[in-house]
């Protein structure tokens, strides 16, 4: 049965999750209704979309189609696209006419006519950039369009509004709803996966995109594991609750070993002639003045570019462990909870869900009751640090390598937003030890425990020297609150990287 109370208002989805923290409808199966939104979070499909993202577009919607398929640094068959002669603003000004999306109420279509007016938007704005980047011999970016079109403009916020999204390009529609099987029969690993849409073209951006569907496609175990852990602690069944997290483990290591073939998929060297298109428009020097959306509004518009921060798994497994909680009350941390409203309304609220039900019910002092719990829960912890830390790891071979650029395109500051959390995380793996009484540990435990701890205290010392050294090659990587706006710090407790990620203590 799936979940029949669904309608396709993102709003309505929000408030009935909203309504009662103790539970949060998931889908069960597979829906049979394609009014309900395609990403509700399930058993199945986890954070992924319920049904195959849609890749060709009805009438009167194929011109959409057309111009997407010109658009490619590298078209399909290999021959430069628009965006490579530099000829895309004129070509989409001129033929794109303005569509009527106010009143769209199948959810694929909802969704795929979303992904592809922000590809139209990125493609537009960021055009001159890339070709100043290349010019410049991967110098610098130059200055972005400061004003989209009408013709995209109002169809795209239109259909942000429909979504409860924004108006320029998420995750979802660069990653997760932007890609075909082509075994049909087959899973969502990254050899059975094609783009719906490109931006450069290359085998190694398929490749990028590809690996995130391969780890997402385990989103839905992921969620299962995590509502057996949230019902075994509402239960008080240790024994349950010590098999759950175990499943759990199991699953965030195949996802983490999923992870590492990024390097087989997708070259280091390859990924800087794609990532300019997926560059936002907040806290980049190539729009300091904003982006004004014509035919909407004169006022300039700021929003994050695509990136994998508005991935579901780690932000669900930071709020399952209470790990957010532990979060420095910093504008780093201020960013990651800005990056959480860019993402599904529904991804959101399950979001929510998760971190306010682990509280209520209290999944760490139930885990830290126990050693041999408190040493599954630091091993859960460890492989989000794993997780962080091949991350970490990709920062400094796609992206530093080869660009002196100050942010990431999302915004955040390279050298020290991602080490804000790797270090949060890596403090708490050392924290938890003094909930461990050794001598109740199984010999097995005891083992694991002894390693885990050591490793995170010698990272986080390597982490910590790394980070001042790179930050001396970057400026503006110490940041204030006044970048986020609207977040409004408990205490400030820091505003420098020299102290980032200092976990508070852990209180069971
Ligand atoms: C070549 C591969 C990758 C590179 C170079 C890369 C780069 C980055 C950067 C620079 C950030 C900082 C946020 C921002 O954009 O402003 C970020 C955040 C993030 N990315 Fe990636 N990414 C890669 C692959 C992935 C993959 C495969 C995933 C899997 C879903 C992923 C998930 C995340 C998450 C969850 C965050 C937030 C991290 C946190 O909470 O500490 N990334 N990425």
């Amino acid at each position: 049965m799936f979940l029949s109370r669904f309608t396709n208002s993102s709003k309505m989805l929000h408030c009935i999750s909203r309504m009662n923290s103790s539970t949060f409808k998931i889908l069960n199966d597979i829906p049979k209704d394609n009014t309900v939104p395609q990403f509700t979070v399930g058993r199945k499909n986890g954070f992924l979309p319920w049904g195959a993202p849609l890749a060709r577009l009805p009438e009167p919607f194929q011109i959409i189609d057309e111009i997407l398929d010109e658009a490619p640094y590298y078209k399909r068959d290999g021959t430069p696209g628009k965006l490579a002669t530099g000829s895309f603003g004129e070509y989409v000004r001129e033929k794109l006419p303005l569509l009527d999306v106010s009143n769209i109420k199948d959810s694929a279509l909802l969704f795929a006519l979303y992904r592809d007016y922000t590809f139209l938007t990125s493609q537009y704005i960021l055009e001159p950039c890339h070709l100043h980047y290349i010019a410049t011999k991967s110098k610098d970016y130059g200055l972005g369009r400061s004003r989209l079109p009408a013709n995209i403009a109002i169809p795209l916020v239109s259909l942000a509004k429909q979504l409860g999204a924004k108006p320029f390009m998420e995750y979802t529609c660069y990653a997760t709803y932007n890609w075909q099987k082509i075994d049909p029969t087959g899973n969502c690993d990254a050899q059975n996966i094609k783009l719906v849409r490109h931006l450069e073209g290359s085998q190694h951006e398929t490749g990028f995109v590809a690996v995130h569907i391969a780890m997402v496609q385990h989103s839905g175990e992921l969620v299962s594991n995590v509502q057996d852990v949230l019902d075994a602690v509402e239960k008080r069944d240790r024994e349950e609750f010590d098999i759950c997290l175990k499943k759990m483990l199991t699953t965030t290591k195949i996802i983490n070993v999923k992870m590492d073939t990024m390097w087989e998929y997708s070259s280091p060297k390859a990924y800087n002639n794609f990532r300019t298109y997926i560059m936002g428009t907040k806290s980049q020097p190539m729009f300091p003045n904003g982006v004004v959306y014509e035919g909407v509004s004169e006022e300039p518009t700021f929003y994050r570019g695509e990136s994998g921060a508005n991935d579901s798994i780690v932000p669900t497994i930071d709020n399952l462990l209470e790990l957010t909680d532990t979060m420095p009350d910093n504008p780093f941390t201020a960013i990651l909870k800005d990056f959480r409203t860019y993402r599904p309304v529904n991804h959101n609220a399950y979001l929510s869900y998760v971190e306010e039900k682990a509280k209520s019910i209290g999944v760490r002092a139930f885990a830290t009751q126990d050693s041999n719990s408190t040493v599954l829960y630091q091993a859960l912890l460890d492989q989000v640090s794993e997780f962080r830390e091949r991350h970490w790891r990709f920062t400094k071979n796609y992206i530093l390598k080869y660009s002196k650029h100050p942010r990431a395109t999302g915004g955040s500051p390279i050298i020290t937003w991602l080490p804000n959390q790797l270090a949060t995380v890596m403090q708490a793996i050392v924290n938890i030890q003094n909930f461990i009484k050794e001598d109740e540990l199984s010999h097995e435990n005891k083992q694991l425990y002894v390693e885990l701890t050591k490793k995170a205290d010698t990272q986080l010392r390597i982490l910590r020297r790394e980070v001042e050294e790179l930050k001396k090659d970057y400026p503006g990587q110490d940041i204030d609150f006044q970048e986020v706006e609207g977040y409004k710090p408990k205490k400030v407790e820091t505003q420098s990287a020299a102290t980032f990620g200092q976990a508070k203590p852990a209180v069971a």
